[in-house]
């Protein structure tokens, strides 16, 4: 079984717009509001996968409710801890200029609504092999959060497979989770460096990967992406899609991955099934949401490479 931490989840609300107008008023043409926060993201494809998925985190408010609520509709099993604050909204908006989003900071987490998820996070932790926590913390919540899940998982024998940003990701790293999902942008923030290239990020995840990390998926967007472990580089190139709705396209990615390897598909496959996952959300009207359908199709029409750079500080050919 797979369980999902969403530390701070959100009421995400898409706008569609023709053009957005700043410093003036705008009326949307469509509207799309789903339970969000990357590791609902994540729960919602895999329960759509047909996996039973356990979701842990904090809801408070009315709008914790309504989460609460939409949980029950894609059969996920809630094992959030209820807290006095109110759960976030998160804004995206879509227009001619491109993608902008607005996200909330959310609530604040009390040291007893702490303690309490620790001690809800045990008894997950017994009954699933693959623990998959995603997205920013919320206020209350130190960076070595995530870091101290992933020790307690790895110590249980289980996988913990990690998709934050910023410095919960760098303290995440220390702890050595299965696995890191970051982008471009994340992944160069990691690093210290404000533009980083292929190759280099290549380089730079293989030595995550021999401090103990077994693999840095690195998601490219369009450009597809790149599994790196200590021994194996794989290049997984895509279809394109242009018009998308790229929002969840990450977190679907994710549940991708742990599907699969959760099937014990070969690591090629795995790929496949990431980036299939990825494209058939941005394929789609709904964030976080794929069709199995689609999804098979994507699979049949990627192309996976491995990159051989030769030892550690050659290069890679391909780019
Ligand atoms: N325009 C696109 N066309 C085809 N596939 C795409 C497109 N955008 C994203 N994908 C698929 O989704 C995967 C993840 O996308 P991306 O790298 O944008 O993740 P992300 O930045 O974490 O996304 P988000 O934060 O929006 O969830 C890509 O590796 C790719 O497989
Ligand atoms: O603030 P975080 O947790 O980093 O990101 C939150 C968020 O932007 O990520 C998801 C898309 O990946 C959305 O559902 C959500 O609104």
């Amino acid at each position: 079984m797979i369980a999902t931490i969403t530390l701070n989840p959100a009421i995400d609300i898409r706008y569609n717009l023709p053009v957005l107008h700043l410093d003036d008023v705008n009326r949307v043409t469509a509207v799309d509001k789903t339970a969000g926060g990357k590791g609902l993201n994540v729960s919602r494809v895999l329960s759509q996968l047909g996996v039973k998925v356990t979701c842990t985190g904090f809801l408070g408010g009315k709008s914790g409710e309504w989460i609460a609520g939409q949980l029950q509709n894609y059969n996920l099993i809630n094992h959030f801890v209820e807290i006095r604050g109110e759960t976030r909204f998160c804004l995206a908006i879509e227009s001619k200029e491109g993608h902008t989003e607005i996200l909330e900071q959310g609530p604040e987490i009390s040291e007893n609504e702490r303690e309490e998820f620790l001690k809800n996070f045990d008894t997950i932790l017994e009954s699933n092999n693959y623990i998959v926590g995603s997205g920013s913390l919320p206020y209350g919540i130190g960076s070595d959060f995530y870091r101290d899940l992933i020790e307690k998982t790895k110590q249980k024998g289980k996988y913990f497979l990690l998709d934050s940003s910023g410095e919960s990701l760098a303290q995440g790293v220390k702890g050595k989770p299965f696995l890191i999902k970051p982008n471009r942008e994340e992944f160069c923030k990691l690093i210290g460096l404000n533009q980083l290239s292929i190759e280099d990020m290549i380089l730079h995840a293989r030595e995550i990967c021999q401090k103990g990390t077994q693999y840095v998926l690195l998601s490219l967007g369009k450009e597809g992406a790149i599994l790196i472990s200590e021994n194996v580089t794989l290049q997984a190139i895509i279809p394109t899609l242009t018009d998308v709705h790229q929002v969840g396209s990450g977190d679907s990615m994710l549940a991708g991955f742990a599907f699969a390897h959760s099937k014990g598909y070969s690591i090629e496959a795995i790929l496949k099934w990431s980036c299939a996952c990825g494209i058939s959300n941005a394929a789609s009207e709904r964030t976080g949401s794929v069709e199995l359908t689609k999804v098979q199709h994507y699979f049949n029409l990627i192309k996976v490479k491995e990159l051989t750079g030769g030892d550690y500080g050659g290069k890679y050919s391909l780019f």
